[in-house]
């Protein structure tokens, strides 16, 4: 299944952040509105009724002005003429006249808003309107007493008029604030929605990226243990990706990683997932998946799916992978034992050869393990003093003849004791240490075998093992270049070894490689010959000196091998090149060599190979005694 990066990342019980913004900004502004309504308001209420009070005293102050005569003269004709010039006041609910004992004089009244006898009474009576006084004066002496009583019913409907006009200007700028927010939302949620994407998705293959495709693996195993259902995790390698990205460049590595997820996920069901979590790694999870047997079938339709060249900008490049199949629960019971499980079954199919696929099973971790450990380990041995260099001595196949040396590392381990080339060796290949090993090797043996040819030994031949990834090295040949210098080896006397399979990895590389080589005047010769598959035609193009006939064939001698070995002397007659035999161990192939006309002969028979010191001590102190 393509996994939808929104699908696969909405973290349960999290509210979008757009989502979020929206609801908080809402209960903010609705907030804010009714809190800045009510003070409004508010204010509007004092403001109104102080405005109604100052009105009424000043009428009450003009109807005191006016009504000083009628009071002092008794006449309440007049003064309630005087009084009925109200009629026409708004909101005014009543208005008398109280003589200066507080009995009412004249008044001007609504029926329902009669004023009382006394002045007293009438300052009491509020109803909830406004009650103003002023004081009848003449000569400054108390004459009487006017009394206002102003209605609210204006302010009510005033303050109605203004709630209204508020509610109306706060909707009139919630609508502006939606809009604009609306519009701000979008904007966030679209920017959300490409984070999302992006943080989710592999950016070259557009497959759920790690992050993403291992979310998705947890729930599929939670969704599978509840259900009691199986899951299958396949982990893919490219095997030479690696090389595609050096000789083609990064571009051409892009699109073929491109078109490599869209064939993986062309091999599987849309259901399945499938991943890039690594430079050249992809993940596909199964779920749920029948059984082993149908875990095992997928894994090989995507070996199959890859088994065909790839066409990329720079040419044509086959990118077949190594696939590790691991089974939930069978195999693992959580997460990361499930990736850990499916890791070990894929550097199992590596080791067995690459566009191999293997399943995991319980005795793998164990190895893995050793393995790991043996590689962080490796890297502190070269610095720490635990590597030595050790020589087998090589004869001259007719006389007998000291004529040189293989250097063979070795390494022995604090805790473990010595361990075997044979297993470190494609350990340092793998991770690249061998680059820092082997110069460390070329460094230490020619300044050793220099200084025995200086203290009176014979002039020897040092034949070293060179490794693939050390041909790929650009500083290799500086590297050999400062070794002889420092030690003052003649160039001559240098061998460098490589395997068949080394050369015929990359026969452009290997071929300049080789002509740097020889332009340095170091000897060059092919190791462990006839167990790989060289062309006889490049034996003529490789600017080489020497053919290692492999152990396999000389053990053979000297009832069975013969015809090969025959051969091999035959054609390195024609090409100009000398034979060592290697891995004697019984006098009579000894023989069979010898009367073959072998150059060289090297095995356990002649001398195993030893420290410096008990080499020096059993072949070259005889010789300089
Ligand atoms: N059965 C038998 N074996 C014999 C006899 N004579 C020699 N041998 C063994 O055969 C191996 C010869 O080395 P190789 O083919 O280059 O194979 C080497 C070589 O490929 C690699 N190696 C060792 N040292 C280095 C190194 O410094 N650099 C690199 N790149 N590879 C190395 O490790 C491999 C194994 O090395 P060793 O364990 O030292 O094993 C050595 C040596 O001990 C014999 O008569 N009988």
């Amino acid at each position: 299944m393509k996994l939808l990066p929104s699908q696969a990342t909405a973290p349960k019980g999290r509210m979008p952040i757009a989502a979020a913004l929206r609801s908080g900004q809402l209960l903010a502004a609705v907030a804010a509105l009714v809190i800045a309504g009510a003070v409004l308001v508010a204010y509007q209420l004092l403001e109104i009724r102080q405005a109604l009070a100052d009105g009424a005293r000043v009428q009450a102050a003009i109807v005191a002005d006016s009504v000083t005569a009628p009071l002092m003269f008794g006449d309440r004709e007049s003064a309630q003429e005087t009084l009925r010039a109200f009629r026409y006041a708004q909101g005014l609910k009543a208005v008398g006249i109280y003589d200066q004992d507080g009995r009412r004089f004249a008044e001007f009244s609504y029926p329902d808003s009669r004023l009382p006898l006394t002045l007293q009474a009438a300052l009491g009576e509020r109803d909830g309107g406004i009650v103003v006084k002023d004081t009848v004066r003449y000569r400054g002496n108390v004459v009487g007493h006017t009394v206002l009583h102003v209605g609210t019913d204006r302010l009510r409907g005033a303050m109605l008029r203004y709630v209204g006009l508020l509610v109306v200007a706060s909707l009139g700028a919630m609508l502006v604030v939606a809009t604009l927010g609306r519009t701000t939302r979008a904007r966030v949620a679209a920017a959300e929605r490409k984070l999302d994407y992006m943080a989710h998705t592999d950016h070259v293959t557009q497959l759920p990226n790690r992050h993403a495709t291992y979310a998705r693996l947890e729930g599929a195993l939670e969704e599978a243990g509840v259900a009691g259902t199986q899951v299958a995790l396949l982990l893919v390698d490219l095997d030479n990706f690696k090389t595609v990205n050096d000789t083609a460049g990064h571009a051409a590595g892009d699109e073929l990683l491109k078109k490599v997820a869209a064939a993986l996920s062309g091999a599987v069901r849309t259901s399945d997932l499938v991943g890039r979590i690594g430079g050249d790694e992809f993940a596909i999870i199964v779920a749920p998946v029948p059984g082993r047997a149908s875990a095992v079938a997928i894994a090989d339709k995507v070996t199959q799916a890859l088994r065909h060249p790839f066409a990329v900008e720079g040419g044509e490049f086959f990118a077949t992978a190594s696939v590790g199949v691991c089974l939930y629960p069978d195999d693992a019971t959580t997460m990361s034992e499930l990736v850990s499980s499916a890791d070990t079954a894929l550097y199992h199919a590596k080791q067995s050869g690459r566009n191999r696929l293997a399943e995991f099973v319980p005795a793998m971790t164990a190895a893995t393990q050793r393995r790991a450990a043996l590689e962080r380990e490796l890297r502190r041995a070269i610095d720490g003093g635990q590597l030595a260099v050790h020589y087998q001595p090589q004869f001259d196949c007719a006389s007998g003849a000291l004529l040189g040396v293989e250097a063979l590392v070795r390494w022995r381990h604090p805790e473990h004791g010595p361990i075997s080339p044979a297993e470190f060796i494609p350990i340092a290949e793998e991770s690249g240490l061998i680059v820092e090993l082997g110069s460390w090797v070329l460094r230490h043996a020619c300044a050793e075998v220099a200084q025995w040819q200086r203290a009176g030994g014979p002039a020897l031949t040092l034949a070293v093992n060179m490794s693939a990834r050390q041909l790929r090295e650009p500083g290799f040949i500086e590297d050999v270049t400062r070794a002889l210098a420092s030690s003052g080896l003649a160039p001559g006397r240098l061998e460098l070894e490589l395997t068949e399979s080394v050369l015929m990895e990359d026969v452009a590389g290997a071929l300049a490689f080789m002509q740097s080589v020889r332009a340095l005047g170091v000897r060059l010769a092919i190791d462990d010959f006839g167990t790989g598959y060289s062309s006889l035609a490049y034996l003529q193009t490789f600017p080489i000196n020497q053919l290692k006939v492999d152990r396999s064939f000389v053990q053979l001698l000297p009832q069975r091998g013969e015809t090969i070995i025959h051969a091999v002397l035959a054609l390195a007659r024609g090409f100009g090149l000398t034979v060592v035999a290697e891995g004697v161990e019984e006098p009579r192939q000894l023989e069979w060599l010898r009367e073959a006309g072998c150059d060289v002969v090297q095995g356990y028979l002649l001398g195993m190979p030893m420290a410096a010191d008990a080499f020096r001590e059993r072949f070259l102190e005889p010789a300089t005694a």
